[in-house]
């Protein structure tokens, strides 16, 4: 690094002073917390994406500011890396080490050391180019600018504002400019559009057709979700929307409303209710990569119940129609044995686990966290991958893909345009177009849960008989130090505190269908609890006494 490299990065940063006592780490999804002290984690993470640009030849890279289901008062920020993936983890190190830098010039010898090992060229290649991002959050634009400084003081190095998203659509852009795609917001709509008018198009014609479209009530979690989803409606057919907590009638974000508050509250969002009964609903979360659907039951009373259909119901149906296109090409004579797993972490429902078991289908585990399931997910052909709540995707090889694609135009030249091998390969391509390749996205879930539902000629309530979910709770407990929780590498033992895992093991021995475990969340300060068993009581009861468990090994805060 020059001494004008250096001189711009000490300059810079004596702007952004780090608050006293802040100790960040990158965490299960980029640095969260308090908007109001991340202005000198913005700027630096601007420098990190810089960086990270030259590394890898000037690749666009992608910062997203955004603590998507958390609080209005917190912000965030995460980097895409060029496959609109996350962040390579191997770089998390050096994104803890300069968030909390305690000086300019301690922060300043760490980039020269990291430049040094990295053997980062700058000034030598391209600009470099961070397109920058934020949801809906008021805090959002001036995060945004520091972002800005961040990256421009890198020499060489270009931030691009391209304004208000949800994260699946900054990923999407990301990814689609380095493989030399058309990038814009727009194309993004139209891609959606597009593909979901495919599949529109290749639902059987007999049987099921008898279906009618019925409405679609949408929550936006007051965010920015709500406003995109409003905006790609109208080149939509097929799909009747009404979406509620839009954000722009007073509504706060996530408040009350949301797809993480649907999920672990098991109630319903505001703007929803009795009038509601029976109606397919679906929530989205804050930056709208994730997505619930629910419904009022029929026999709900003054008292409303709210049915679930998380991350794990979505996974299941995604599957079950995957398979069933992937049986035809196998059926076929000239098929591909083709490898279809999915993904789950230990906060699936253990009903879930053993429907897509009986499917017949590979099931793995992976830590929470969306990058870990991505990247088992990618060892398939077909990977589908979901958080129980709500956040995940399907992610298509390379090489099976572009299996597919040539597949397609031989069968069309060969005239069997309307064989039902074509018809399956045609839908499988117009899946991999349609989902979000890049990460969970909450839009494109939408699309596709609607587009199945209309292929089978499901309901909401039928497509939520596949399994009955086993009673679940999940707590939240506040300790003086949650690094205290060691788990083992699927989460599902405590290493640490010694001896609390047996403790926690005598619990559940108590309880029929009994499972817990805890783990320090990697978002907030805090060690969650999850228990399940038999009934709603015993799950509730198993999840308080292992609460008690954590407060009694590492006391309560
Ligand atoms: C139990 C749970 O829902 N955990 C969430 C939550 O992570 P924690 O590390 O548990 O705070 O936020 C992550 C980012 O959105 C998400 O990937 C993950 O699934
Ligand atoms: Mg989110």
């Amino acid at each position: 690094m020059d001494e004008i490299q250096i001189a711009s990065l000490l300059k810079s940063s004596e702007l952004f002073p780090i608050p006293q006592g802040l100790k960040l780490s990158y965490g299960t999804a980029g640095f969260r917390g308090d908007a109001k002290l991340l202005e000198s984690t913005v700027y630096r993470v601007g420098i990190l994406s810089a960086l990270r640009s030259l590394k890898l030849g000037s690749s666009t890279i992608g910062l997203m500011i955004t603590a998507s289901h958390n609080k209005v008062s917190d912000n965030g920020i995460k980097v895409s890396d060029p496959s609109g993936g996350m962040l390579s983890q191997e770089w998390e190190p050096f994104a803890d080490q300069i968030a909390n830098a305690a000086s300019p010039q301690e922060l300043v010898s760490l980039i020269r050391e990291f430049v040094e090992k990295e053997e980062i060229k700058i000034g030598e290649y391209k600009a470099a180019e961070v397109w920058l991002g934020r949801d809906s959050r008021p805090s959002g634009e001036s995060l945004l600018r520091a972002a800005e400084i961040g990256v421009d003081s890198v020499l060489g190095s270009v931030s691009v504002d391209i304004g208000v998203l949800t994260t699946p659509q900054l990923h999407w852009m990301v990814r689609a400019k380095n493989k030399g795609l058309k990038a814009t917001e727009n194309n993004y709509f139209e891609n959606l559009s597009t593909s979901f008018r495919c599949l529109v198009d290749l639902i059987p014609i007999n049987g099921n057709n008898k279906f009618e479209i019925s409405k679609l009530l949408v929550d936006g979690a007051n965010g920015v979700g709500g406003q995109k989803i409003e905006m790609l409606r109208g080149s939509l057919s097929n799909l009747d929307l009404e979406i509620r907590n839009t954000g722009r009638d007073g509504g706060v974000l996530n408040e009350g409303v949301g797809a993480d508050f649907v999920q672990k509250e098991k109630v319903l969002p505001l703007g929803f209710g009795l009038k509601d009964v029976g109606m397919r609903c679906a929530s989205l979360d804050g930056d709208a990569d994730r997505l619930v659907y629910f419904y009022v039951p029929s026999d709900s009373t003054s008292d409303v119940k709210v049915e679930l259909l998380d991350g794990d119901k979505i996974l299941s149906l995604f599957a079950l129609f995957m398979k069933e296109q992937l049986n035809v090409l196998d059926d076929g004579k000239e098929g591909k044995q083709s490898r279809l797993g999915v993904v789950q972490t230990a906060y699936a429902n253990g009903a879930s686990t053993d429907y897509l078991k009986q499917l017949g289908l590979d099931v793995v585990f992976a830590k929470t966290g969306v990058k870990h399931l991505h990247e088992k997910a990618a060892e398939f052909d077909i990977g589908i991958y979901f958080e129980a709540n709500g956040h995940g995707t399907i992610l298509f090889s390379e090489s099976f893909l572009s299996w597919l694609v040539t597949k397609q135009k031989d069968l069309t030249t060969k005239g069997q345009g309307g064989s039902e091998e074509q018809k399956a390969v045609s839908r499988l391509v117009a899946v991999s177009n349609l989902i979000n390749q890049a990460v969970g996205d909450a839009l494109s879930g939408v699309l596709l849960v609607e587009v199945i539902l209309q292929h089978i000629g499901w309901s909401i309530q039928k497509w939520n008989e596949l399994y009955k979910d086993l009673p679940s709770r999940q707590i939240k407990v506040e300790v003086p130090d949650r690094t205290a929780v060691v788990t083992t590498s699927q989460e599902t033992e405590a290493l640490r505190p010694l001896g609390i895992q047996d403790a926690i093991n005598s619990e559940i021995k108590n309880y029929s269908r009994g499972r817990a475990f805890i783990r320090p969340s990697g978002t907030e300060d805090v060690v969650r609890v999850y228990a399940e068993a038999s009934t709603q009581e015993a799950a509730d009861s198993l999840a308080n006494s292992v609460a008690e468990l954590v407060k009694s090994f590492l006391g309560s805060s």
